[in-house]
Formats: structure tokens, C-alpha cells, sequence
């Protein structure tokens, strides 16, 4: 028999891809994969696949509290992260309940445009999440694209992304990582900023590949099912790289597209056991 110790809960708070490789499909595969228990609020519905978002349907603001309700009434969400949360509404309404249920091991991953080029957060959005998500906050996640915008500066070099990374610490959120996905060249540098620490650099050989669709769905969905099973913050997010390097690896050719990625099941190498189960 399997508890609560051994298998914690994460929650997902994103938006539902309807291919299934990113947004929550992609953080409910990536938790299994990191063997924690997923609870979610669905924040929206995008129709979507491989190709495109050909739409996307905010949840109802009163849906996303009674969600909320019913997740925190039964379970004991050690650590959450939250998606594509689509405008100001969706953003206020979901500080509003982290803030209410003292949330903590908040990963937020600020995703605001999907790679087919479909916006997933509004200009409004945006501010709302800089100015009211933010803060409650333990990790952000942007991609390139993502810190520009937050930092409001031009990213071209590796420099470039440390100012970014300590800008956006300076934002007023503690940790960081700027995620190196769009960067040019063989490896991808992703920077990590943690709180009274220098700064660090987890390094990936680029592998080319049509299928990394939900790749920043994943990487912050894997780093907060290592949180929720208690790894430090450090530990949580090496895991996480080296989850996400040992998966994109292994591509799925799925639909005409940006093909999703192959989520599995995963033991960390690193791991010293004690933490693998029989399914
Ligand atoms: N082609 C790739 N090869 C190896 N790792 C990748 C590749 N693309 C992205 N990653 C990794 O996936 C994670 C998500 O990065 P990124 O693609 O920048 O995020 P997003 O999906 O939010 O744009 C990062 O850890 C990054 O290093
Ligand atoms: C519903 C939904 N949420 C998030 C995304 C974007 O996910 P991301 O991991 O940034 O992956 P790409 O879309 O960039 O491949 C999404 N598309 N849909």
C-alpha cells in the first residue's frame, strides 16, 4: 500500500491542452512520471494541437474558487505550480487562493505565448502577474521570450541572462531560473538565481527534435513534484533538468507539429533509493 508519505500531492493550476502535450496534460504525465499525485484547477480550455491553439475558453472565475475548495478540503498539497492563466481575471482569482490557503512551494511558470505563437496570457495578464502572483512565488521559470518582457531588456548572451535572472529576483520573486530552450547553439544554458546563493548553470546538449512541445510545462511540473516529495529547492530543480534531459531524448512522433514529449516513467540515477515503487 502506497500514503500520502510516500506518494505526496502536487497541484497543477494551467490551462488543458486538448492534443495533450502541454499545459496541465503535460504537468499530470510529468508528476506521474516524478511519482507524485496530481490534484488540478483547470484555470481554461485550449483547443489545441501539435499545429496551433485554435481556441481558448478562460474558466469561470466562481469555478476556479470552488475548485480550489474542493482540492484543499481533501488533500495536502505539498507543492503546486501554476500555467497558462490567460488574463487579469484568471490571474488576480488565482493569487487571491494561494494567498487564502498559505500555498506553499509555489513554482510559477509564466507562460504567456504557446510556441505555435497563440498569446496564453494577456498584456493585462501580464502585469497582474508580475505585480500580484509573483510575490507568492518561491520559483519562477521564464523562458528567453519570457524574462525579456519581465526584465525589459534584450537577452543575446549568457550575461545577458544573469542581468535578467537578478532583475526579475529584484521583481521581488526568490528564486529563478531562466530557462536557455530558445537560445542558439549545442547546449542549452539554463541559469538559476536561488536566494542568498551565486547563481548556477545547468547545461543540456540541445537535442534536435520537432517533438519538445510542453517542455516548460514539464520542467516546472517535475520541480514541483520533487518539491512536494521534500527535495530542497537546489535538489528539486537538478532533479528536474536531469529529468527533462533524459526525456527529450526520447521523442514521440504524434500528430503534424510541435510533437509532445515522451514523459515515461523515471528513476533519478542520482537518487541514493528508498523512493521507487512497484506499479
Ligand atoms: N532542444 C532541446 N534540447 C534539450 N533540452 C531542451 C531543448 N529545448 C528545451 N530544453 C530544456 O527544456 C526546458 C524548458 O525550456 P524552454 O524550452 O526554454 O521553455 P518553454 O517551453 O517555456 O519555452 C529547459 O530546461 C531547457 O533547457
Ligand atoms: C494550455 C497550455 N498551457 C501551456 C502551454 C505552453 O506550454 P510550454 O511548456 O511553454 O510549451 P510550448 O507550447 O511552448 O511548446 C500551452 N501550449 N498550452
Amino acid at each position: 500500500m502506497i500514503d500520502a508519505n510516500q506518494y505526496p500531492t502536487g497541484l497543477t493550476i494551467a490551462g488543458s491542452d486538448s492534443g495533450g502535450g502541454a499545459g496541465m496534460q503535460a504537468d499530470i504525465k510529468t508528476m506521474q512520471a516524478c511519482k507524485t499525485y496530481s490534484a488540478v484547477v483547470v484555470a481554461g480550455l485550449t483547443a489545441q494541437n501539435t499545429l496551433g491553439v485554435q481556441g481558448a475558453y478562460p474558466t469561470d472565475l466562481a469555478v476556479i474558487d470552488q475548485q480550489f475548495a474542493s482540492v484543499m478540503a481533501d488533500f495536502d498539497v505539498r507543492a503546486a505550480k501554476t500555467g497558462a492563466l490567460f488574463d487579469e481575471a484568471r490571474v488576480l482569482q488565482v493569487a487571491k487562493n494561494i494567498r487564502h490557503y498559505q500555498q506553499k512551494n509555489l513554482v510559477v511558470d509564466p507562460v504567456m505565448v504557446a510556441k505555435g505563437g497563440a498569446s496564453l496570457l494577456d498584456s493585462a495578464g501580464i502585469a497582474a502577474l508580475k505585480n500580484h502572483l509573483l510575490p507568492l512565488a518561491t520559483l519562477l521559470t521564464p523562458n528567453l521570450p519570457e524574462a525579456e518582457l519581465l526584465a525589459d531588456m534584450k537577452i543575446s548572451t549568457r550575461d545577458d541572462m544573469v542581468t535578467a535572472g537578478q532583475k526579475i529576483q529584484a521583481l521581488g520573486v526568490p528564486n529563478v531560473i531562466v530557462k536557455g530552450g530558445h537560445g542558439e547553439g549545442a547546449v542549452i544554458y539554463d541559469y538559476v538565481l536561488l536566494e542568498n546563493e551565486v547563481g548556477f548553470w545547468l547545461e543540456g546538449q540541445k537535442v534536435e527534435t520537432s517533438s519538445k512541445h510542453g517542455t516548460g510545462d514539464t520542467l516546472s511540473a517535475a520541480i514541483t513534484s520533487f518539491l512536494a516529495q521534500g527535495d530542497s529547492l537546489r535538489k528539486a530543480i537538478e532533479k528536474g533538468h536531469r529529468y527533462m534531459n533524459a526525456i527529450i531524448g526520447q521523442p514521440l512522433v504524434i500528430g503534424h507539429g510541435h510533437g509532445p514529449l515522451n514523459h515515461g516513467q523515471w528513476s533519478d540515477p542520482a537518487d541514493e533509493g528508498g523512493k521507487d515503487y512497484e506499479f
